[in-house]
C-alpha cells in the first residue's frame, strides 16, 4: 500500500484510468438527462419529503458505491438549489457535479458557476455519514459559501459547518462532526498537526497507525475521508511549495538580536557579483571569497556565544532581505511587527512568520525589534496531508499546465467542461510603457474614460505598493475609488459587492484576483460590463487569467487589458533583454506587441517549470525522511 501511496506512476494510471470514464460524452449526457427527469417528479416536495429521500440515499450508501447514486442524489439536489435559490443547474454545473463526484479536477471557465457545481457532490459524499471537507484558498471564500449554501443543505437535512482560524480546537471539532465541513486549506492541515502533536508524534508518521492510537473524543478532525478543493490549482500547486508548519511562539527577547543588527549593516556594504552571487529567480544568494573574506573580518563575531547559526549565515539572510524582500510587497509592517502577505492572493498573515531567522532579518532591516525564532512543532507537506484524504476532488478555472503534475502527485485526471455560452469578452491589445510612472498615468486616464461611460472599472495589481501607487495616479485625476489590498479595514465582501455598479472604480491586489464574483447592476451590464485592467503580469499564467475572470461572467459583457512596463518584476527578473530593447526604442513608435507578448509568456512559463522542480524536490525530500522514519520505527518496533 505504500508503495502505491508513493509511486507516482500507479498515481498516474489511477488517473488515466478516471479519465477514460469521465471522458465519455454518452456517459455524461445520460447521467444529466436522467437526473434531469427524476428532478422533475420531486418538483415542489416538501422539506420533509427532500430529508426522507436523504435518509433513503444514506441506507442505500451503505450497500452500493456512491457513483450509484449519482441520478436520485442530483436530482434531490437540483430541486434544493431550485428551491432555495429560484434557480435551475446548468447542464454544465451538472457535468461538472459528475466529474468532481468521480474524485477528478473539473475545469470550469471562471464565473460559469463552480460554487453550486460542488453542492452534488458534496452531497453525494456525506451520504457515508464520513464527513466531507469543502476546501477554499482562503477563509473569505470559504465563509461566503458556507453562508450562501448551508439553506441547500439543510433543506437536504444535511448539516454544514465552518474552521475558525484561531487554534480553538473546541470549535474546529464542531464543525468537524458536521456533514460538510468548509474551511481554508491550511485550517484542516493545522487541525491534523494539531492531532499528531496531542498524541506525542510532532513529526509526521504513518497515519492509520497514529489515527488508530488516539481516542476520537481526543481529536480534533475524524478519520479523513473526501476533500472537495475550490480553486484547487491554487490549494494544491502554488501553495505547495511551502510546507504547513505548526509552531511555537516564545515572548522572550531574541539572545542574538544583537548579530542580526550588525549582520544588516554589513550586508549594506557588499557588493553584488564581487562579495556574493544572487539567483533571483529562486532568491538564493551566496558569499564569493572575498565576501567571505570581508564577512569574517571581525574574528569576535564568528566565535560570538549568541550564535545560533555561523555567522556568514547571518549575513546572508540580510543580504536576502535587502535583495528580494520589498516592504508593501512581500510584507506589511504593521503595529512594529513584521507581516507576510502571500504573493499569490494578496492576503497578510497575522500569525506566519519566515523560518530560519529570515523573518529577524527582515526585522533587523526595518530597525523593529527582533523576535525569537518560532520553534517547528509539527511539519508536514501539503501533497503529503491532500494525498491522506482517500477521496480528492476539485475545481477550478485555470487547471491547464498542470495537468501532469495534478496526475503524478495526486491521481488526478483533469477535465475540462465545455462553455455553457460563448464568452463576451473583448481583449483589448496589451500596453506597452516604458517606465512605470508612465504605466499608472496611463491606467488612470483609461479608468477616467471608462469612468465617464459610466462603465465600472476594476484594477488588480500585483503587490500593495502597486495599488498604492495606481490610487495616487487616480487621485491625481479626482476619481474616486476603493481600495481593496488588505491594508485598509475596508470590509472585503462589501467592496466586492458595489465593484460591478456603475460607475464604480475598485483598486485591489491579489485579493480579488480569485474566486470574488462581482455581481453587475442592469446599467453596467448594458454599458458593456466590467472592464478589469491588469497592471502587470504575473511570475504565473493562471493568476493573469483568474484576474481577467473576474469580468464578462456567466454570458456578461465585458473587457480586460494587460499593462506592462519594462520595469516590471517579470521583465526585470526574467526577461530583463526584453526591458532593454524597450527602454532603446522610440517611445512613440509602436512596439511589436505579438514578440514581447511571445517572450512574456515562455517567460511565464519558464517560470512555472521551476516551480514545479522546487515542488518535486520537496516531494521527493519529503520521501526520503518518510522512509527513514518508517525505518527508525520499524527498527524500535522488532527491538
Ligand atoms: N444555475 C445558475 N443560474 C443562474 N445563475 C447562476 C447559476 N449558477 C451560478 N450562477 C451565478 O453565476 C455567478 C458566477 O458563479 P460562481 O461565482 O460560482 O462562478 P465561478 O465559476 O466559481 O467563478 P470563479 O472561477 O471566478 O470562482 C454567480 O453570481 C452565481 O450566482
Amino acid at each position: 500500500m505504500i508503495a502505491s501511496f508513493w509511486n507516482p506512476t500507479s498515481r498516474a494510471k489511477q488517473a488515466e484510468a478516471t479519465s477514460r470514464r469521465i471522458g465519455c460524452e454518452n456517459w455524461v449526457r445520460q447521467h444529466i438527462a436522467a437526473a434531469r427527469e427524476r428532478s422533475l417528479e420531486l418538483k415542489d416536495a416538501s422539506r420533509e419529503d427532500l430529508i426522507a429521500l436523504t435518509d433513503q440515499l444514506r441506507w442505500a450508501a451503505r450497500s452500493q458505491p456512491i457513483e450509484t447514486l449519482f441520478t436520485p442524489a442530483a436530482a434531490v439536489v437540483i430541486e434544493s438549489i431550485r428551491q432555495t435559490f429560484g434557480i435551475e443547474l446548468f447542464d454544465v454545473q451538472l457535468h461538472a457535479g459528475l466529474v468532481i463526484a468521480s474524485d477528478a479536477v473539473a475545469e470550469m471557465q471562471t464565473g460559469e458557476g463552480k460554487t453550486l457545481s460542488g453542492v452534488l457532490p458534496a452531497f453525494l459524499k456525506s451520504l457515508t455519514g464520513r464527513g466531507v471537507h469543502v476546501i477554499t484558498p482562503n477563509c473569505y471564500l470559504a465563509q461566503r459559501d458556507q453562508e450562501k449554501l448551508n439553506p441547500v443543505f439543510s433543506r437536504l437535512g444535511v448539516t454544514t459547518g465552518i474552521l475558525t482560524e484561531q487554534a480553538d480546537s473546541s470549535a474546529n471539532r464542531k464543525a468537524y462532526q458536521a456533514d460538510v465541513t468548509y474551511g481554508p486549506a491550511h485550517a484542516f492541515g493545522f487541525d491534523y498537526l494539531r492531532d499528531q502533536i496531542a498524541i506525542g508524534d510532532g513529526s509526521f508518521a504513518v497515519y492509520d497507525r497514529i489515527r488508530n492510537r488516539l481516542p476520537m473524543s481526543e481529536k480534533i478532525q475524524r478519520p479523513l475521508h473526501a476533500a472537495i478543493i475550490d480553486e484547487i490549482d491554487n490549494v494544491l500547486i502554488d501553495d505547495a511549495v511551502s510546507p504547513l508548519i505548526l509552531s511555537s511562539r516564545s515572548d522572550q527577547p531574541a539572545t542574538d538580536a544583537e548579530l542580526h543588527r550588525i549582520a544588516c549593516v554589513v550586508a549594506k556594504r557588499l557588493e553584488c557579483d564581487r562579495h556574493y552571487v544572487v539567483d533571483a529567480s529562486q532568491r538564493i544568494v551566496q558569499l564569493t571569497e572575498s565576501g567571505f573574506q570581508t564577512v569574517y573580518k571581525d574574528r569576535d563575531l564568528a566565535v560570538h556565544p549568541h550564535l545560533v547559526r555561523p555567522w556568514h549565515e547571518y549575513v546572508t539572510l540580510a543580504i536576502r532581505v535587502k535583495s528580494f524582500f520589498r516592504r508593501d510587497v512581500d510584507y506589511v509592517v504593521c503595529d512594529r511587527k513584521i507581516k507576510i502577505v502571500d504573493a499569490s492572493t494578496g492576503r497578510i498573515f497575522d500569525d506566519r512568520t519566515w523560518s530560519g531567522g529570515l523573518h529577524q532579518a527582515a526585522e533587523a532591516a526595518e530597525r523593529l525589534p527582533i523576535t525569537t525564532e518560532t520553534r517547528s512543532l509539527a511539519r508536514i507537506t501539503r501533497q503529503r496531508y491532500f494525498r491522506y484524504y482517500p477521496s480528492i476532488a476539485g475545481m477550478t478555472g485555470t487547471a491547464r499546465g498542470c495537468e501532469r503534475e495534478f496526475a503524478s502527485v495526486y491521481g488526478l485526471p483533469v477535465q475540462p467542461i465545455p462553455l455553457r455560452i460563448a464568452t463576451r469578452r473583448v481583449m483589448l491589445p496589451d500596453c506597452v510603457t516604458r517606465t512605470m510612472k508612465e504605466k499608472w498615468q496611463a491606467i488612470a486616464k483609461e479608468t477616467q474614460q471608462l469612468h465617464q461611460l459610466g462603465r465600472p472599472v476594476l484594477i488588480g495589481t500585483s503587490a500593495i505598493s502597486e495599488s498604492n501607487a495606481v490610487a495616487n495616479a487616480l487621485e491625481n485625476l479626482d476619481l474616486k475609488f476603493e481600495l481593496l489590498n488588505g491594508v485598509q479595514d475596508a470590509d472585503e465582501a462589501s467592496v466586492i459587492g458595489r465593484a460591478g455598479q456603475t460607475g464604480a472604480i475598485t483598486v485591489a491586489t491579489n485579493l480579488a484576483g480569485r474566486g470574488t464574483d462581482i455581481a453587475l447592476d442592469s446599467v453596467s451590464r448594458e454599458l458593456g460590463g466590467l472592464h478589469v485592467i491588469v497592471s502587470q503580469r504575473s511570475e504565473l499564467a493562471r493568476v493573469d487569467r483568474q484576474l481577467i475572470g473576474r469580468g464578462a461572467r456567466c454570458g456578461d459583457p465585458g473587457s480586460a487589458r494587460i499593462y506592462i512596463s519594462a520595469e516590471d518584476d517579470l521583465i526585470r527578473l526574467h526577461a530583463p533583454w526584453i526591458a532593454r530593447s524597450l527602454l532603446r526604442s522610440d517611445p512613440n513608435a509602436p512596439h511589436c506587441m505579438p514578440k514581447i507578448k511571445r517572450q512574456l509568456q515562455k517567460a511565464q512559463t519558464n517560470q512555472q517549470r521551476r516551480d514545479a522542480m522546487l515542488r518535486l524536490r520537496l516531494l521527493q525530500q519529503d520521501n526520503q525522511t518518510a522512509t527513514l522514519l518508517r525505518r527508525q520505527r520499524n527498527r524500535s518496533g522488532s527491538c
